[in-house]
This record gives C-alpha cells, sequence and structure tokens, in this order.
C-alpha cells in the first residue's frame, strides 16, 4: 500500500521520509481536449456546442463519452509503467463536473472516468495528480483553458472564484482517501495580471481543500503561465505547509519558432539552463519544494515537414535529453507535457491509418496551413494576412511600452495577434466544419472514430520514450542507492 506523499522542504516524501522523485507525463487532451491535441479548431466547449448542433445531443454525448472510455485506459497504464514512469498528471476540466447555466450542482456521475483512471493507474503503481486546467472564466487567455476568449476573466469575477473554491471542495471530499494520488494541482498557467488576486486564491483553495482532506499535498503554479513567483509572498513556507510550486519550463529549442536549430553547442545549453534556473531561482532562495509541471518540445511530422522532419526530431529528443540532464542533477520531479496526441508531442500517437484521422485528413492540413492553433504553429503560409495587423498596431501605438500589454513578454504583438486573430477569430468561423464531418455517421461508426484513440490504435514516439526511460532508469538507480 502507498502512504500520503507530503512535502517536506525541497523534497517530496512518502509515509516513511523517503524521497521520491516522481517523473511521467500529463494526460492532456482528455478531460480537457485541446485543439492540436484531438485535432479540432477552436477550444472544447465550441466543439462540444457544434457537435451537438451537427448530429444531435444524444449522438454528440455518445461519441464524447466513448472518446473519454478509449483515450485512457489499462493498456495505457500498462505501457506508462513498462518505461519506468511513476506519475501522471490528469488535466481536468472543470466543465466536466459544474455546468455554467447550473452552477454549483455536481453533475451525474462526474467522476466516473476519473475514478477509472485514477484506479488503472494506481493498480500499476502510478501516482496521478489532479490538474484543473480550466477555471469558470478563464484563469489565462489561452484556448486551453476553454473559454473562448483572450481576458481571463476568473480574476475579474469573485464569482468565478467561487465556484472554484466550491469545486475543489467537492473533488477533494470524493479523492480524500486516495492514496495513490499525489497531490492536487488547483490551477494550471493562472495568468493574473495583478498576482495578488492569485495568492488570495492560493489562500483560500488551500483552506477550502484542508478542511476537508488534511493530507494531500498540494502543487501551486507560478503566476504567468508557472514561470514567475516574484508577487508570492515571503512567508509562504509557512502560510501553505505541505505545498510543492510548478513552473512549466517549455524551451525555446523545441519548437519550430527556435533562435537557431539546437546544436548542443555551449551557448546554448547556458541559455537553456538559464531559462531554468530563472523559472525556479525564488523558489530556491527560499528552500521550497520544485516541480516541473510541463515542458518539453513537440516534433515535425512526415507530412507537414518532409525530408527535414528526421533531423528536426534529433535535435528536438537532443533538447529533450539536454534538459533531463539538468533536472537529473537537482533530482527534479517532472511532468512531461505530453502522453497522448494526434502526432505532434504526444509520448503515443494516434496512428494515422485509423477512421479519426483519415476522415479529418485533409482538414487537418487546412488547419496547419492556416496555422489556427498556436500551440508551435508555423505561419509561414499566413504570416503574409497577419503581418498588415501587427504593423498597423505599432504603427498607431508607436511607444513601445504601451504595447507591453500583460502577460508581456509571453505574448508579444505578434503573439497576442496570433492568438486572438487565429486561435479564436479563424478558429470560430471552422468549428461546424469540424463538427460536420461527423453528419449521417451510425452509433457503431461514431464508436470506431473514438477507438481510434485507443492505445491499441496508436503509434509509439519511441525516440522520445527512449530518453524518457533512459533517465528513467537513472533516477531509479539513484533511488535505490539512497535506499
Ligand atoms: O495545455 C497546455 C498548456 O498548459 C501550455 O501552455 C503554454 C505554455 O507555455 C507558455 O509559453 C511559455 C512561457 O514561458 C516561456 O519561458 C516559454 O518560452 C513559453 O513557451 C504558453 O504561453 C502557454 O500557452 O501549452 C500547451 C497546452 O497544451
Amino acid at each position: 500500500m502507498p502512504s500520503f506523499l507530503r512535502i517536506e522542504g525541497t523534497k517530496i516524501v512518502d509515509g516513511e521520509g523517503k524521497e521520491v522523485i516522481l517523473r511521467g507525463a500529463g494526460l492532456g487532451g482528455w478531460m480537457t481536449m485541446e485543439n492540436f491535441i484531438t485535432g479540432y479548431p477552436g477550444c472544447e466547449f465550441q466543439i462540444r456546442e457544434a457537435l451537438a448542433q451537427s448530429i444531435g445531443e444524444e449522438k454528440a454525448g455518445f461519441f464524447f463519452d466513448k472518446f473519454l472510455e478509449y483515450f485512457f485506459a489499462e493498456a495505457d497504464a500498462k505501457f506508462f509503467k513498462s518505461l519506468g514512469l511513476n506519475c501522471i498528471r490528469i488535466a481536468i476540466n472543470y466543465r466536466h463536473f459544474e455546468d455554467s447555466m447550473n452552477p454549483r450542482v455536481l453533475k451525474p456521475n462526474c467522476f466516473a472516468h476519473l475514478d477509472r483512471v485514477v484506479k488503472v493507474c494506481a493498480e500499476q503503481g502510478i501516482y496521478t495528480i489532479l490538474d484543473m486546467h480550466t477555471a469558470p472564466g478563464g484563469q489565462n487567455g489561452g484556448w486551453h483553458s476553454d473559454h473562448g476568449t483572450h481576458i481571463a476573466g476568473f480574476w475579474i469575477h469573485k464569482d468565478f472564484q467561487d465556484r472554484l473554491i466550491w469545486l475543489w471542495t467537492e473533488v477533494a471530499k470524493h479523492y480524500k482517501d486516495e492514496k495513490w494520488i499525489a497531490g492536487y494541482n488547483p490551477m494550471n498557467e493562472p495568468a493574473d495580471p495583478k498576482h495578488s488576486g492569485l495568492v488570495l486564491f492560493y489562500d483560500r483553495v488551500l483552506a477550502a481543500i484542508r478542511a476537508v482532506d488534511p493530507r494531500h499535498s498540494l502543487f501551486f503554479d507560478g503566476n504567468t503561465f508557472s514561470t514567475d513567483f516574484s508577487g508570492f509572498p515571503d512567508d509562504v513556507a509557512s502560510r501553505w505547509p505541505n505545498v510543492a510550486y510548478a513552473i512549466h519550463d517549455y524551451s525555446v529549442y523545441g519548437f519550430p519558432k527556435t533562435p537557431e536549430p539546437y546544436a548542443r553547442t555551449e551557448e546554448q545549453r547556458r541559455r537553456m539552463h538559464r531559462s531554468y534556473e530563472k523559472k525556479r531561482a525564488w523558489l530556491d532562495e527560499r528552500g521550497l519544494c520544485v516541480w516541473n509541471g510541463e515542458w518539453g518540445p513537440v516534433y515535425a511530422r512526415r507530412a507537414y515537414d518532409g525530408n527535414a522532419t528526421d533531423e528536426i526530431n534529433e535535435r528536438r529528443y537532443n533538447v529533450l535529453s539536454d534538459q533531463l540532464e539538468l533536472y537529473h542533477k537537482d533530482r527534479l520531479s517532472w511532468s512531461i507535457w505530453l502522453y497522448k496526441d494526434i502526432g505532434f508531442q504526444g509520448m503515443v500517437y494516434v496512428a494515422p491509418e485509423t477512421p479519426y484521422i483519415q476522415l479529418f485528413q485533409d482538414f487537418l492540413q487546412k488547419k496547419y496551413r492556416l496555422a489556427v492553433d498556436s500551440w508551435g504553429a508555423d505561419d509561414k503560409s499566413v504570416k503574409h494576412a497577419y503581418d498588415p495587423i501587427v504593423n498597423l498596431i505599432k504603427e498607431a501605438v508607436p511607444n513601445e511600452e504601451d504595447r507591453r500589454l500583460y502577460p508581456f513578454p509571453v505574448w508579444s504583438v505578434e503573439e497576442r495577434v496570433a492568438r486572438l486573430a487565429r486561435c479564436q477569430l479563424v478558429s470560430e468561423f471552422m468549428v461546424l466544419e469540424w463538427a460536420d464531418h461527423f453528419k449521417g455517421k451510425t452509433e457503431e461508426e461514431l464508436d470506431k472514430l473514438a477507438q481510434s484513440f485507443k492505445f491499441e490504435n496508436c503509434h509509439q514516439r519511441e525516440g522520445l520514450n527512449k530518453v524518457l526511460t533512459d533517465h528513467a532508469k537513472q533516477i531509479a538507480e539513484v533511488a535505490a542507492e539512497i535506499a
């Protein structure tokens, strides 16, 4: 039997006080579907509404339920365990539990899929961390917080905050005795322009969870997409006991928009190291426990990147390996993004010959050409269309300071235009087209489409999995030495 994990100083430890290093991946795209992970445009609530409009509520409900059933099952957990990994961070969308038109009422059976996956993981000796990836109103302006705009409404409406506190109380009540849950991650990638709202939220959520579940550890993301702790109070060690802090350490070298191809030069390694150290410096100065809750490159695909694919991916595996080397030196717990998708970032990905990918082949090409997903997108075919908007803003607002809108510099003017114009506006017009692909399908056909996401119908990204396994082995060796 496992024991509840807890945070002691800089370490995560088990019931006997032995250090535990969590190494694993994020289960994104499942209970929080995302555009590039599952292949739709826009965000999850939009495609759910559109599918109901296209094929009716009942059939849409059937498809999404089957999708949830197949996306992660025992075969996934067994495979994950076989790689030497021990923790899955599960991204959950608040909308599964509570309807915004019927707030503060739990939906019937809302824990069923989550219970099943926590159990399937536990049976393989895999810890889980529950990550609230979306908050009512949106905790950041990204597609992944599933609210459809770039303004993070959570920070300006107290009622949204009250609802999330209520929901966490319900979740914690439900899982309070589950020892295989390593802890709760109350909010993914907050982006609170004032910082103070986040601190108040953490005060409140900690008190609410601890009132019903005093044993589970909490994992608090830094502000501004889990990169900035400078607005946190100095007394967090005493104010927030049994808490670890999440950085998200995406390296610029892992993406198509890299400053230059990663060649493992001393300068590049120094830059990679510096960016990682910068995110954790505030925590290190105070002796706090750091967890890297998201990181990892995206990969080239033959269908889009042609002959350059292998070379690009070798470089990306090197980025991955060099990041892991840094983490290993610090005995850092980490959770790579992403376990499963349709072939951009995941450790396993839906095979091209499956019904789902076959059905959406042309649509996916169109999405790629229009660069409607902002995550790792290559905008070469549409840059000419958006540059004039960027230039117009720069000319109209000549004072650079005035263009530094939060979350600058993560969002430059270019990035803001990309997110709003491509990922929200153009995407919005493509949502119905995605849904219309399902028109006229029988339940049996819908079931087959959903089955495309089954482990048995996926390929494995072997280069990535090998790097992870090699590092997991090193960690296991160190753990054995300590024991
Ligand atoms: O659901 C995930 C989501 O959590 C993730 O969000 C992005 C993470 O990276 C953010 O940008 C980074 C900020 O820090 C800098 O140091 C890095 O260089 C940037 O890459 C980005 O704004 C978030 O949207 O993205 C993937 C989703 O699937």
